[in-house]
């Protein structure tokens, strides 16, 4: 592990680091450390892999569109497609199967049906955007005891669809509320009693929720866990299935590739010892956003824009004075770079750093870009130099706070912690990176402060200062959280102020749920890493800090798509 010693041996230009108010945190080092700079792609070989889903895609787009199949068969068999992760495949064929399906759906249809079939259609409806009505599911539920049938509770399979279907419920609907608490109580009770394949199915929703888990990594566990029911439609599922997990396999490892060698070229071992220096770690984030063949380009820049951001926490939050501080805030919002002069040695390089590699992608965007893509793209790279210079003030606000000792009240705390969550940031990563589709309307979209946005960015708040609130507090100098905002603005203790917390995290997602609804404000596309963000900040700070401490999740999905072939 890096010593306060050693960050001054690594790196001449950092001084010796004596000073008592570096608010050092100790940082485990990489898990990684070189492993993914030898990976290496045979440029045929992915080339062949993507061949190989073409047959396979075509022959069950002949299936999404075929006659042959009733209604219920139609949603189960898109039930299956958008767990594998393979809907983008087919958007057209799917959106206009169920546009018709949801068109001439009858709440009377579902009187005879039973729990599994109406939370899998719910589900099926919700994912893709479709508003069918909770009320589906008032059946399952005796009014006068206020209590859900007997019956309900001997139905496990069901009981786990209707489970992972208030995962998609939005505000106002109390009926989710309670089957959410009564599911998963049904289901903790009765898992370890379970056998087989259900079992496990059991005991990994409970720990991961489909709705949100990272799409990939569930879409692999789901191949592995569901085997049985796959089946019904032949090998042609799972051939397809197969076939899209080698290519994104090989492709992932070409990118992770890409990103180590850059990593390695800027040093950041080097120049900010102090730092995570976290590439594939960040690259799982990236990952997470969009794992869609064709955003290879924007995986590469956001992973890139979240090491960046990265080092530049930890500098604020665990290395740099208050005095350097304020000078490379002011550096980052001159953001020119004889700025670079004000700085003490050791910050050079990262401000330097900061600057050609925006420089970088403007350069890079307009040679890839076509026509009004051009325009859009040149546009967001001058909205995230901006937003960077936001942050590093929004930084540099909770550093002021933490070297004052002085606790901010919770609504003044959770407007800069939306800056600092870091979502603005990232988010525009994600336009510069899928350059392609991102229109201007887009980029107006993002700049109007919608709502799935701000609920995205402050999950990520409150979840990050939840789980790491304890670790932060042991650094030279107590980092201010949500936590210490809440208890002091409201007067309660630590106990409460978390639950209070925990429950504001549920309403944000009914908010990034009910934003996916049709008529949405912008496309599907656009959407999706939005919501795919605040994915995976569930997947990463449900329980502990997962990115901080990587050893059980973190390297547990990166092995899982990387590192280990596909069975
Ligand atoms: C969301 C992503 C991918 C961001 C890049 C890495 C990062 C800043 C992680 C959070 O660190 P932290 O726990 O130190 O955050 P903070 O200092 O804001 O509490
Ligand atoms: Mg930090």
């Amino acid at each position: 592990m890096a010593t306060r010693e050693s960050y001054s041996t690594l790196n001449g230009n950092i001084k010796a680091t004596t000073d008592p108010m570096r608010p050092l945190a100790n940082f485990p080092p990489s898990i990684w450390g070189d492993r993914f700079l030898s990976l290496s792609v045979d440029t045929y070989e992915l080339k062949a892999c993507a061949k190989a889903i073409e047959a396979p895609k075509e022959e069950l787009r002949r299936l999404i569109i075929s006659q042959n199949l009733d209604s219920n068969e139609k949603l189960c068999l898109f039930n299956y497609v958008y767990r594998l992760g393979l809907t983008y495949l087919f958007v057209e064929e799917v959106q206009g199967q169920l546009d018709k399906l949801f068109k001439e759906l009858n709440m009377k249809d579902y009187d005879n049906a039973d729990l599994y079939t109406i939370s899998t259609n719910f589900q099926v409806f919700r994912q893709h955007g479709y508003k069918l009505s909770c009320d589906v599911f008032n059946k399952f539920k005796d009014y006068r005891s206020c209590k859900f049938h007997e019956y309900t509770v001997t139905d496990v399979r069901g009981l786990l669809s209707f489970y992972e279907s208030t995962q998609l419920r939005i505000r106002g609907e109390s009926i989710l509320d309670e089957a959410m608490e009564f599911t998963k109580a049904q289901l903790t009770g009765v898992v370890d009693t379970l056998q087989g394949n259900l079992a496990k199915q059991v005991k990994h929703a409970l720990v991961s929720p489909f709705h949100r888990g990272m799409k990939m990594v569930e879409a692999r566990l789901y191949f592995s866990l569901y085997e049985e029911e796959l089946s019904t439609y032949d090998s042609l599922i799972t051939k397809l299935a197969k076939a899209h997990f080698n290519y994104l396999r090989l492709l992932q490892r070409q990118e992770l590739q890409i990103l180590t060698k850059w990593g390695k070229d800027m040093e950041f071992q080097v120049i900010t010892p102090y730092a995570r220096n976290r590439i594939p770690d960040l690259y799982l984030w990236g990952l997470g956003l969009y794992y869609e063949p064709p955003y290879s380009q924007a995986r590469i820049i956001t992973s890139k824009i979240a090491q960046l951001v990265c080092v530049l926490d930890d500098t604020y939050d665990a290395y740099a004075t208050i005095e350097e501080l304020r000078l490379l805030t002011d550096a980052i919002n001159r953001w020119e770079i004889s700025a670079m002069e004000q700085l003490p040695e050791y910050l050079k390089p990262l401000y330097k750093i900061l600057l050609n590699e925006h420089t970088e992608l403007e350069k890079q965007l307009s040679k890839n870009g076509r026509g009004n893509s051009v325009t859009a793209s040149k546009q967001a790279v001058v909205y995230h130099s901006s937003h960077f210079q936001e942050l590093a003030r929004g930084y540099l606000k909770e550093a002021e706070w933490r070297h004052r000792g002085q606790v901010p009240s919770f609504q003044e705390y959770m407007k800069n912690g939306l800056i600092t969550s870091t979502y603005n940031v990232l988010f525009k990563s994600s336009v510069m990176g899928m350059s392609e589709i991102v229109t201007q309307e887009a980029l107006d979209w993002y700049e109007s402060h919608p709502k799935i946005l701000e609920a995205t960015g402050l999950l990520g708040r409150l979840y990050n200062d939840i789980t790491t609130f304890q670790f932060e507090a042991k650094r030279a100098q107590k980092q201010v959280t949500s936590v210490d905002a809440y208890m002091n603005t409201f007067g309660v203790p630590e106990i409460v102020a978390v639950d209070e917390l925990k429950n504001m995290l549920q309403d944000f997602w009914k908010d990034i749920n009910e934003g996916c609804l049709k008529p949405t404000e912008v496309s599907i596309e656009i959407l999706a890493p939005v919501v795919n963000l605040a994915r995976m900040t569930d997947v990463v700070y449900r329980y502990t800090d997962r990115f901080t401490f990587p050893e059980k999740t973190i390297e547990e999905y990166i092995t899982l798509l990387i590192i280990d072939p596909i069975p």
